[in-house]
């Protein structure tokens, strides 16, 4: 698996200094207000965990997961709903999770199904933005690294649903694409 890597983008160590980073910002802007803090599987799953251990104020979690990509590095433009939230999110004051905003399609979906829902507020945090390759215009209220259009695996980021759990972020070598 390891060898299938190209080119390391971001260790463990950067990660987890701009995760706190971005943990110390968001319970500041988020003192007294409760957050529900929502994780968009399976990608953000690793991101979450570690971002909301660097979260100083009370808050509450669900998830959500949804997925458009499946086997291919480009979304198929259907963003589908596999598991809702367990909880309401009305009048409340919601943070999403995502582990990358490409296209934007996945969030401006999510956006406007918590909007519609009667949220009080949605805030969106990605780990990783990647401008370039954006169909809507969509900017995150909190953002982790911009990043080049290339298709990049690890920390919770899948190509045809491997890769995950590689603790840093890379590129893989073109023929992992074309075997
Ligand atoms: O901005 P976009 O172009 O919509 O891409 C971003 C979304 O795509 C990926 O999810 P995916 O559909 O691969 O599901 P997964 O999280 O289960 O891998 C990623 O985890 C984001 O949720
Ligand atoms: O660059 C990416 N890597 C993994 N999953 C993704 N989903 C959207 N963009 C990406
Ligand atoms: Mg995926």
């Amino acid at each position: 698996m390891f060898n299938d890597i190209q080119e390391v983008f971001y260790s463990e160590e950067q990660i987890q200094a701009k995760v706190q980073e971005l943990g110390t910002q968001i319970s500041k802007d988020f003192e007294g207000r409760n957050p529900l803090v929502i994780c968009v599987l399976k990608g953000a799953f690793i991101f979450m965990a570690d971002l909301v251990k660097q979260v100083t104020i009370p808050l509450e979690l669900d998830f959500m997961a949804v997925s458009s990509y499946g086997q291919s590095t480009k979304s198929s433009g259907v963003v589908k709903i596999i598991k809702d939230l367990d909880v309401s999110v009305e009048g409340r004051h919601v943070l999403i999770v995502e582990d990358i905003i490409d296209s934007g399609l996945t969030l401006s979906y999510l956006i406007d199904v918590l909007e519609r829902r009667s949220a009080q507020s949605v805030s969106v945090v990605t780990l990783f933005n990647k401008p370039a390759r954006r169909s809507v215009d969509l900017q995150p209220d909190y953002a982790g690294f911009e990043i080049p259009d290339a298709f990049i695996v690890g920390y919770g980021l899948d190509y045809a649903e491997k890769y995950r759990n590689l603790p840093y972020i890379g590129v893989l070598k073109p023929e992992i694409y074309s075997s």
